[in-house]
């Protein structure tokens, strides 16, 4: 049996608060004159002139373990959208997503962080939901103190740490338990030189520990060197599916 299975996935966006003379006329150019849904076109407006955006639309595929999946494409083509969608976010408006086994999530800095909570309080609230026993959750709060070099801002609310400390936080937390399937997006590639490095050792083992991961970048050298297989979205539909090499050098050529 697969580890995730995605079976003709749709997500639409309403959108409530846009300009809708605007929307409507760009929609119009859009179509050719007609404001309605058409093929190809991702704004979509209803009989009572509600507006929504479709993100995603028959996504298929699944996924066996050992797989390192890497979703490429452009501004806006759905990614971000596939990645929240397969971690349970967001809700599909048809066709459906399973994920087999526990799921670690590097999506959003604040994503299961209390910006209220202090540091240490959060790697223990983390254990906690994990459901580790003592021991096993101070291990996990010496490695992330260890990885996140926060010292004694460990001790001081989240919301009082800059960008680049949430992130280190963030990254050693979702990095200290092993989950079945990682799905992460671009963002962890945002800290320091020297974070990197240490980021991206700690990647490695978590990725060989997994059995199945997921991953969003723009950026080619990362794809080459964390995937087995790459899922090219072009604004919404998958365009390609196949191994790393084969559709990178597509999606560069065209
Ligand atoms: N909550 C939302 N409400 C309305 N539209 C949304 C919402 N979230 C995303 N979208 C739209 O969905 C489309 C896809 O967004 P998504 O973030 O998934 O793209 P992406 O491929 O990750 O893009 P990027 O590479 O720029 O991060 C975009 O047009 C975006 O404006």
């Amino acid at each position: 049996m697969s580890r995730i299975l995605v079976d003709r996935l749709s997500i639409d966006f309403p959108v409530y608060h846009a300009d809708n003379r605007t929307l409507k006329r760009s929609m119009a150019a859009a179509v050719g004159g007609r404001t309605q849904k058409r093929a190809g076109s991702a704004l979509i407006e209803d009989d009572r002139h509600r507006v929504t955006v479709s993100v995603l639309r028959d996504i298929g595929f699944s996924m066996q373990d050992g797989e390192r999946l890497g979703l490429i494409g452009g501004n806006g083509a759905g990614k971000t959208t596939l990645l929240r969608a397969l971690a349970g976010i967001y809700e599909p408006v048809s066709g459906r997503v399973r994920v087999e086994g526990t799921i670690g999530t590097l999506l959003d800095t604040q994503l299961g962080m209390n910006m209220e909570l202090t540091g240490v309080e959060n790697v223990r609230l983390r254990c906690l939901f994990h459901g580790l026993g003592r021991r096993a959750s101070r291990e996990v709060l010496e490695d992330v103190s260890q990885f996140a070099g926060l010292g004694d801002f460990m001790a001081m609310p989240v919301k009082t740490y800059s960008a680049g400390m949430l992130v280190r936080l963030a990254f050693g937390l979702a990095t200290a338990i092993t989950p079945d399937v990682l799905i992460m997006d671009e963002w962890f590639m945002a800290g320091d030189i020297t974070f990197l490095a240490k980021a991206e050792k700690r990647l490695e083992a978590l990725v060989a520990r997994s059995d199945a991961m997921v991953m969003s970048s723009h950026q080619p050298e990362i794809m080459r060197q964390w995937c087995t297989r790459l899922i090219w979205l072009d604004n919404g539909r998958i365009r390609m599916d196949g191994s790393t090499g084969e559709v990178l050098d597509a999606y560069l050529a065209g």
